[in-house]
């Protein structure tokens, strides 16, 4: 953003009844290490201090842009516009179009059009995130299926909203991909009041509900992290998306109230500061994924990584590591059992490299004796997390099995390190590196477990540690993949 369009977005701002402490916070670029352009303090600001003030009104969802109610409820559904973040994107190609007459015409014209992330790399750099879960999370393919499928023939269908003669200009895949790449690293989730009335009909159709609502947990089955996004919660917060963020660095945080949402400093930020917003602390895979940047901390340990920073191992490897192919009727049948009980398809290894319970679980579920499976399903309960030897053997061949997925060893990738490399193949050298270190970390533990396992032959020290869940696993997260 040039300073003339920061100087437009600012008198925007405070035209359309947002405000901001003007004597507190101003906007500088910082280094590109540090975020770019980002917030500063402007002197000495102590905790809970506002920042910043949003009218709800102001931000820009399918709730606030009045497209869905021109279009009508039918129709903005008919084309599945209410699923996924297509309506958004549809909205912010629409206010684009409109130019001045948009309520957020200085603001679209703030964000940027051009972004680093692996969505935009070419193939020789995705090369380089082989056996990270980036490239097949990067949607490329059902972002283009939604726009064939939901955006152009709604376009086509309506020239009164879409004239022709703009289709080129403002209706593009191109815009498309930059507007889901504004709304990947800028948009904030903006649950819905709970009194508040629903006055843009069509946009809350969706089947979500504006409440938090934690998935019930059944016995034995590990809890699931993340919750489905509603999209109408999904929404652009102008000035909330200029603040940066890094791994624990947060010094302010957006508070959402019944009219508006309040940035409000959660730490005394000294003047000179940047101010820190977070991202949730995410890991490498994921910065990378949505914001083309990725955190490196010196570690206690020594080594530079993301503490956040963890390793997906898709179920289907645990699978093919207990049943031959093909996959006997027997282990489809529990599959889809453990799936059907809320269990997922990927397992999570964090930072600490702890075995997930949730895979000790599924390799115990599938080893089970058929009677004990008949009662598993009855009872509606998985194995109990215990690692046994046998289970610690196939968990290592998962591990071992993991590792095998990224072309590159550990030490070929700090040797890559020390070179001078090109900014894109830096980050996803540093990203599979963070994984495969955890992954290290967690054959060597469970490796350390086996020989324990091995040596105590079922004297009562072995008994003591079969007693409870074994120290290598843990309640793990679970995840699904978006
Ligand atoms: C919500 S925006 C923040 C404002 C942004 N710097 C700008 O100029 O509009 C998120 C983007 O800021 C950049 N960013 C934020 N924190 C960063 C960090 N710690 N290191 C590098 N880039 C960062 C990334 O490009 C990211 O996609």
């Amino acid at each position: 953003m040039s300073s003339s369009e920061l100087s437009a977005f600012l008198s925007w701002f405070e035209r359309n009844g947002a405000s901001y402490d003007t004597s507190a916070i101003g906007f500088q670029d910082f280094e590109p290490s540090e975020g770019g352009r980002g917030a500063v303090a402007l002197r000495d600001i102590p905790e809970d201090h506002i920042l910043f003030t949003i009218p709800r009104s102001l931000t820009l969802s399918t709730r606030t842009s009045s497209l869905p109610n021109i279009l009508g409820v039918e129709e903005w559904k008919r084309n599945k516009l209410d699923e996924g973040w297509a309506g958004l994107i549809l909205c912010m190609m629409w206010e684009r179009a409109q130019g001045a007459t948009s309520r957020w015409a200085e603001y679209l014209d703030s964000l940027p059009t051009s972004f680093d992330t692996p969505m935009f790399w070419n193939d020789e750099d995705l090369e380089q995130l082989k056996g990270t879960s980036i490239v097949e999370k990067l949607g490329r393919q059902d972002a283009e299926r939604d726009y064939k499928e939901k955006v152009l023939p709604t376009v086509k269908s309506r020239s009164d909203l879409f004239p022709a003669e703009m289709l080129p200009t403002y209706y593009t895949l191109e815009q498309y991909h930059i507007m889901g790449s504004r709304i990947l690293s800028r948009s904030f989730d903006v649950e819905r009041w709970e009194e508040e009335d629903s006055s843009n009909e069509a946009a809350n159709t969706s089947s979500g509900s504006a409440m938090d609502v934690d998935a019930p947990e059944r016995e034995g089955i590990p809890e699931v992290e993340e919750e489905e996004e509603d999209p109408v919660d999904v929404s652009m917060v102008p000035m909330a998306d200029l603040l940066n963020a890094r791994f624990g660095s947060e010094n302010a945080k957006l508070f959402h109230e019944e009219k508006e949402l309040r940035m409000v400093s959660t730490k005394p930020i000294k003047a000179g500061e940047q101010i820190w917003n977070t991202y949730g602390d995410l890991p490498n895979a994921e910065l990378l994924r949505r914001y083309g940047h990725i955190d490196l901390l010196p570690l206690p340990d020594g080594q530079v990584d993301n503490p956040g920073d963890v390793v997906e191992i898709r179920a289907d490897l645990v699978v093919s590591a207990i049943s031959r192919e093909p996959v006997s009727q027997s282990a489809k049948e529990r599959i889809d059992w453990y799936l059907e009980e809320g269990g997922d398809d990927v397992l999570v290894v964090e930072s600490d490299a702890d075995l997930p319970q949730a895979m000790i679980m599924l390799i115990r579920l599938l080893l089970l004796p058929d009677e004990e499976w008949q009662r598993a399903t009855q009872k509606r309960k998985l194995p109990k997390a215990k690692a046994d030897t046998q289970t610690l053997e196939i968990a290592s061949g998962v591990l071992e099995n993991r590792l095998s997925q990224y072309p590159t060893t550990i030490k070929d990738d700090e040797g890559l390190l020390t070179e001078d490399l090109p900014l894109n193949k830096r980050y996803a050298v540093s990203v599979r590196l963070g994984e495969k270190r955890i992954l290290a970390a967690a054959l060597e533990k469970t490796k350390r477990l086996l020989a324990v396992e091995a040596t105590s032959n079922g004297s009562n020290k072995r008994k003591r540690q079969e007693g409870g869940s074994s120290d290598a696993s843990k309640k793990s997260k679970t995840k699904t993949r978006k």
